[in-house]
């Protein structure tokens, strides 16, 4: 009897002083064996213990084969983890959620956890290997994250038929819960270095503006939401009549009208991030695909200003005065920062193919946004229908927008000043930005009345510098006539005219 527990204690140290060795031998591998040879012992090692295993693994990584897009399987994975881990981990790690203010408790690196799925029970691990090789010796590690799906062989058919496809489908649907939108840019300062997986880099978009606070005509505005609106409830209709499932949108008018505000208006209706590309910033067409592939569905990819973009050869355009000069300066900061020659070749025919070639259909569900102060000047077949589907002018404020920017900035319905604003806005064009401007208070001390006072001074001026345009504008026409009639002109014959 007394040979039983000395015989235990026995075989447990022979077993302690086994695994002992073989850490101690495995520590020795890791330390100074080649890379190569590690990874054989390994992966023999690996080989030998699945075959007895009752165990099967699935791992799911964040790159596949293209390492162009993240995974989606991995990124629902990663959101459906991240909700039902937080209450069973025990290192987890805190990001700043939805409208930055609650924390997004998600699952540690090398943590595992629990899951049950119709009784049965499996483990997911987060891990990651580093490679071996890096691209220049001062860059990091490359790291190549995945998750380890483990569960016994004898549930085999459900975990890989049901049991995925209930993850994949609830980390979607989490992901469109809590997704924290995003406003991307190909920074034109940013150098991108090489093991970068991605060109695009990103801020929270928390931009307030909605279409119920843009100034806009109430019918227009119900149109513009209606479009939208439908494209986004349109997949089934997409994909019966043979078209990829994005819609192109561009908005024109003068400086100040609200151009940028919409696409604000936009993505918060829809719940889309934004992509703002600069295609000044875009090396070449390539590069402005690779771009387009990074980008995710459910999202706006806008071109500001495209008629300062590119010309009809994808030369960049040179414009005339001041704003040449504003433009070659910016563009010498800009090549200056980014350190490359700045000599971008994209062109029109790369641009037309980003926005309803071939590629163009990867991921779906897409709006492209243009927007332009000159119309006229744009290339016909850059703004034909089927690229740029609807055309929407922003143009000066009418009545109406007043009212509601009266409503957002001053909190006022009706005013006994309201008639006189009405009167003036007929006479006289005012862009949204300069009626917002006028309603902003100055001081603490500035009531709504005041505001509006501020608000129709401005008109009157406007009015006045108009009325002086249009007689100055006159004057010289009278001049030109007489010259070209009867030579010189005396001054009472001009006077004399111009009262005509
Ligand atoms: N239609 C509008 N409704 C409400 N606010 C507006 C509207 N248009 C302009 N604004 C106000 O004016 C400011 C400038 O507008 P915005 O930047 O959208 O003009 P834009 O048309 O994009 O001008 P640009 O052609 O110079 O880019 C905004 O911050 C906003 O407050
Ligand atoms: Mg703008």
């Amino acid at each position: 009897m007394e040979m039983v527990p000395s015989t235990m204690t026995e075989m447990w140290t022979t077993m302690g002083s086994t695994i002992a060795s073989f850490m101690f031998i495995w520590a020795i591998i890791r330390q100074y064996c080649p890379y190569e040879l590690r990874r054989y012992f390994e992966k023999y090692t690996h080989t030998i213990m699945t075959y007895f295993s009752p165990y099967i693994k699935i791992s799911i990584h964040e790159f596949t084969g293209d390492r162009l897009k993240r995974s989606e399987v991995y990124v629902a994975v990663e959101a459906y983890l991240s909700a039902n881990s937080s209450k069973t981990a025990k290192r987890l790690k805190a990001e700043m959620g939805k409208d930055s203010n609650n924390l997004v408790l998600s699952m540690d690196e090398y943590e595992k956890v629990t899951d049950e799925f119709r009784g049965a029970k499996v483990w997911w691990v987060a891990s990651k290997v580093v490679s071996a090789t890096r691209p220049m010796a001062y860059y990091p590690e490359q790291e190549k994250r995945y998750y380890r799906l483990t569960f016994h062989k004898r549930y085999r058919e459900m975990i890989t038929g049901a049991y995925l496809e209930h993850v994949v489908k609830e980390g979607k649907e989490i992901r469109v819960r809590n997704r924290q939108r995003k406003l991307y840019t190909n920074s034109p300062g940013y150098k991108w270095p090489s093991y970068k997986q991605t060109m695009w880099s990103h801020i929270v978009f928390e931009h307030p503006a909605t279409f119920g606070t843009m100034a806009l005509e109430p019918d227009k505005k119900k149109e513009i939401i209606e479009d939208l609106v439908t494209f986004s409830e349109s997949k089934e209709f997409y994909a019966r009549i043979g078209k990829a499932w994005k819609r192109g949108y561009l908005l024109y008018g003068p400086p100040g009208t609200g151009k940028s505000t919409m696409i604000a208006a936009m993505a918060n209706l829809l719940n889309y991030d934004v992509y703002d590309l600069e295609l000044t910033a875009v090396k070449d067409n390539t590069e402005l695909r690779k771009l387009l592939i990074e980008t995710t569905s459910k999202s706006i990819i806008v071109i500001e200003d495209i008629d300062c973009s590119l010309d009809l050869t994808g030369q960049r355009k040179k414009k005339g005065g001041k704003a040449m000069a504003d433009d070659e300066k910016e563009r010498k900061e800009v090549k200056e920062e980014s350190g490359n020659s700045g000599n971008s070749k994209v062109t029109l025919s790369g641009l037309l193919n980003f926005i309803d070639g071939l590629w163009s259909a990867c991921g779906g569900e897409r709006l492209i946004v243009f927007t332009t102060n000159y119309v006229e000047k744009l290339d016909p077949a850059l703004i034909r229908r089927g690229r740029m589907d609807k055309h929407i002018e922003l143009s000066y404020c009418g009545f109406e927008g007043f009212k509601v920017l009266a409503k957002n900035y001053l909190k006022l319905e009706t005013h006994p000043l309201f008639d006189a604003i009405d009167g003036l806005m007929k006479e006289v064009k005012i862009t949204p930005a300069d009626v917002a401007e006028n309603l902003m208070p100055k001081s603490p001390l500035d009531d709504a009345e005041k505001c509006l006072w501020s608000l129709i001074q401005a008109l009157e001026e406007a009015k006045e510098e108009a009325e002086a345009e249009a007689e100055a504008a006159t004057t010289k026409k009278v001049v030109e006539q007489s010259q070209d009639g009867d030579g010189v002109c005396s001054e009472n014959c001009m006077a004399e005219k111009a009262s005509e």
